[in-house]
């Protein structure tokens, strides 16, 4: 293992935060810590590189007590990327990235023209060339954050530690950050420990996630392994709204109260509609769902009543019963997809069903909405009025 701990207890005046800590990762592999704000998941990324004394326990890089090791031989190790650390007054962005030289620079802190080869790589694996001669402090927090990511690989360490490096990216630049961190993992055998909040790309990137709430680390391991909609909705205490998982996407609140409104869907047909009728709070009722359709995920998380049906296997006629009945409790039902014309006999059977009752349909949602002219709200209201 290149980085283990052995019951590590990490906090603040000598008072342990988070106890029994026990984590082992081997070279070239990345681990992520995961938790709600304020769990400690930046006091154990301090504490692993002596910021902070640690309460008990050890740590150890490459075999190598970390109590043993000087500050400079840590530097030689481990590269850091946390925002607050470094001062930085009146230095250019280059200037920091070079900084990341130090451990191997003589005592006046002299650079190489090797050095200097370095830290121009280094700014160009970041795109941050054109920032090179710009005042740090005169920086976007996401342009910073490149920045001392440059300054982490100019460092060429054996390990990166990186508390939250995507908090202030924008969506391209989060991709790019994550895709040095594993391509440095990978070809470079760097070994990376960070924090993340976005659950989606810590179960994309990491080979082990750590959870880390309350007093201990609660659960660890291989993301596939130790993940489900369940463990991440209690790990953050999610009541209102949920994540799912497999879509790796947050829902806001079910729209409470009975369903009015009945969104015949499928094959990813009522994803659209559902959000829109999230939106504007109003409670609906949709089928006839597969259950592999990617309707059905984002379904479930919005609505108390889906219609749905195991894939592969005949749809019992009980579900389609079901889903008579919800429809002809609807004052409006929407067609998502226009499966009227396509070919889903249970979803036509469903649209048929709303016909004979004289419910009002939405007939083929999405070229309805194009027109402009329609809310989903205003139609609602005036099928309940009817
Ligand atoms: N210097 C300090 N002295 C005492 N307690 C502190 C100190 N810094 C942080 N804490 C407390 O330690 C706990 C853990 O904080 P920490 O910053 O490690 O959480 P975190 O998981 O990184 O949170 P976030 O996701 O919000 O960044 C919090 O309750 C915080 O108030």
């Amino acid at each position: 293992m290149y980085f283990r701990t052995e019951d590590l207890a990490v906090g603040y005046h000598k008072k342990a935060l988070i106890h029994d800590i026990n984590i082992a990762i081997e070279k070239g592999k990345i681990l992520t810590l995961i938790g709600p704000n304020g769990s400690g998941k930046s006091t154990i990324l301090k504490t692993v590189i002596k910021q902070l004394p640690k309460i008990r326990g050890k740590i150890y890089i490459d075999g190598v007590d970390l109590d043993e090791m000087t500050n400079h031989q840590l530097a030689q190790q481990v590269a850091v990327v946390l925002t607050d650390r470094i001062r930085t007054e009146l230095m250019t962005c280059g200037e920091v990235v070079a900084t990341g030289r130090y451990p191997y620079t003589n005592r006046l802190g002299k650079l190489t023209r090797r050095d200097h080869e370095i830290v121009q790589e280094s700014l160009r694996r970041v795109h941050g060339e054109e920032l090179e001669d710009q005042d740090f402090s005169a920086i976007s927090d996401g342009q910073r954050q490149r920045i001392m990511l440059a300054r982490a690989i100019c460092q060429q360490p054996q390990m990166i530690i990186l508390d939250e490096p995507t908090a202030f990216l924008d969506i391209r630049h989060k991709i790019e950050l994550l895709d040095i961190l594993r391509e440095m993992a990978q070809e470079k055998g760097i070994t990376v420990i960070m924090s993340l909040h976005e659950i989606d790309l810590a179960t994309k990137i990491s080979d082990y996630v750590c959870c880390v709430k309350g007093e201990v680390i609660s659960k660890c391991g291989p993301p596939d392994e130790i993940f489900d909609d369940q463990t991440i909705n209690s790990l953050y205490e999610v009541s209102h709204g949920s994540y799912n998982m497999l879509m790796g996407s947050v829902e806001l609140t079910k729209p409470e109260g009975s369903p009015k409104v009945f969104v015949v869907a499928g094959d990813g047909s009522g994803i659209p509609c559902y959000r829109a009728l999230q939106k504007k709070e109003i409670p609906f009722a949709t089928g006839l769902l597969y259950e592999n359709d990617v309707d059905y995920q984002v379904a479930k998380e919005l609505s108390d009543r889906v219609v749905s049906t195991p894939a592969f296997a005949p749809v019992e006629e009980e579900r389609l019963r079901q889903g008579e009945s919800l429809i002809r409790e609807a004052s409006l039902v929407i067609d998502a997809g226009a499966w009227e014309e396509r070919g889903n006999a249970y979803n036509r059977q469903l649209l048929r069903v709303a016909r004979e009752a004289d419910i009002p349909v939405i007939r083929d949602y999405p070229a309805w909405l194009k027109d402009g002219q329609h809310s989903i709200e205003a139609a609602a209201k005036a099928a309940e009025r009817r």
